[in-house]
């Protein structure tokens, strides 16, 4: 890999006696790895059901890296099912320093693919809420995309800008994650457009933009909230650089040290830096707390319809055996269950607030493949359980129509190895297939 040369000076200044070790590093294959979604699937399922062996990672306990020469993983029936999340091992490690508790708030600020967001959503168990946020619009569907796959219910996926919505979410979270834009040095291997993207001036125009993100994501803390700051790049201006610089600027926060062990102390000794030498590719990983109180509070999520109509809460009874625990609302078409405890959604560019359950038609409601994403088998009234190496599966994941007990009548869930990937409608002995167009295998 031809490397541009003032990468190369910056490095061997940054890693002295470490710099061979680390341009050998180029020669290797670069570390893939997947992170088991506990929401969807226990390690054991997930393991027999893979093709490759998996070992653990040391940057997450829910990380494992996969062969180098392991096939390609995006056709696989536990991905569709959303079991597992193609992720970079050391990309895993933000999370693990923002260490989210299940009930409480969470804001991930740059959230496009959705690794972290996910990673977050797991933690959280479906208690407490995830905000993920991506300025890009169409980065943003994809996102919303992943949250459903990884069944998610308690999450508002937004696509605004990170002062409008720190502004209007302000004092609003226990945590936030800013996993900025950045020079992808850490991408280097395994993405040959981030070398060509790179540039001294690239870099500087990172930092920039970084400092700016963060002094948003400051707003939107409770007094001792966290605030964890990573990005994928070595550069001192985009790590210890924008971390310095902040602290400047709010001495009401504080780096604190949360005894982590994967990587190595970076630059600032309580961050953490991972280098290719390190078992991962590349990140860095500031904790910061708020010690200040935050006044501001957003206004409640106003309260629109006392409860839906009939038709809607039979609707919801057709397909889920359990009672209803969350608000059910309509919103246009769309009917959701909605997070607990939702602010004003006004003004944020919100795309998506809890769980899709259905779209309503002229005459009736069309379930959408978000419900079944975020059920688990027990929970349905009809669903068909295939093994992930059957034929079936591979049809239905092809679109098609598949062979059911004559007995199976009605909006039917579909799961591989009992996690749930999609629906149909059943009659006759046939499956109706409704797994939606653009997600499956050709
Ligand atoms: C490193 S990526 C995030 C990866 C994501 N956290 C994950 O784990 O899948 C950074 C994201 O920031 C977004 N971004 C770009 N400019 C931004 C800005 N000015 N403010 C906030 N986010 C921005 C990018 O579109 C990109 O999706």
């Amino acid at each position: 890999m031809e490397l541009p040369q003032k990468f190369k000076e910056k490095m061997k200044e940054l890693l002295g006696e470490e710099y061979d070790a680390f341009l050998s590093c180029y020669n290797e294959p670069h570390y893939r790895g997947i992170r088991l979604n506990s929401l969807k699937c226990s390690l054991e399922t997930l393991k027999a059901a893979l093709p490759f062996p998996i070992q653990p990672a040391p940057f997450s306990p829910m990380s494992y890296y996969i062969p180098a020469d392991a096939p390609k993983i995006g056709q696989l029936p536990m991905h569709h099912a959303g079991a597992f999340y193609s992720q970079e091992p050391s990309a895993a490690s933000a999370v693990t320093a923002l260490n989210p508790q299940p009930g409480e708030f969470v804001l991930d600020l740059c959230a496009a693919p959705g690794g972290k967001s996910t990673q977050i959503a797991s933690l959280l168990n479906g208690q407490g809420l995830l905000w993920s946020n991506e300025i890009v619009k169409n980065r943003a569907n994809i996102l919303l995309s992943n949250i459903e796959r990884m069944g998610v219910k308690n999450a508002v996926i937004s696509s605004c800008h990170p002062e409008t919505l720190c502004e209007g979410l302000a004092g609003y979270f226990d945590k936030v994650l800013v996993d900025a834009p950045c020079s992808g040095e850490g991408m280097f291997r395994r993405d040959e457009q981030a070398v060509q993207d790179w540039s001294p001036e690239h870099v500087e125009a990172c930092a920039v933009r970084q400092l700016a993100i963060l002094m948003s994501a400051a707003q939107a803390l409770k007094e001792n909230g966290i605030l964890v700051y990573s990005t994928c790049t070595f550069s001192r201006e985009e790590n210890e650089g924008v971390v310095s610089a902040f602290l400047k600027q709010r001495d009401d926060f504080t780096l604190i040290d949360r005894n982590l062990k994967f990587g190595r102390p970076a630059f600032l000794p309580e961050a953490r830096r991972i280098f290719p030498m390190d078992k991962g590719e590349g990140h860095f990983v500031a904790v910061l707390q708020r010690t200040s109180k935050n006044d501001a509070y957003p206004k409640p999520y106003p309260c629109r319809s006392p409860s839906v109509k009939n038709e809607v809460q039979d609707f919801y009874s057709q397909i889920y055996k359990t009672k209803l625990q969350n608000s059910m609302e309509q919103i246009g078409k769309n009917i959701l269950l909605l997070p607990e405890a939702l602010p004003d959604l006004k003004g944020l560019g919100v795309i998506r607030a809890g769980l899709l359950l259905g779209e309503a038609k002229t005459n009736r409601i069309e379930p959408a493949h978000a419900a079944f994403m975020a059920a688990k088998p027990e929970e349905l009234r009809s669903v068909i359980n295939l093994p992930h190496d059957s034929p079936e599966i591979d049809a239905f994941l092809r679109g098609e129509e598949i062979t059911v007990d004559a007995g199976c009548k009605g909006y039917t869930g579909v799961a591989a190895d009992g996690v749930l990937t999609g629906f149909g409608k059943c009659s006759n002995g046939r499956l109706k297939n409704h797994y939606p167009k653009g997600l499956r295998n050709k």
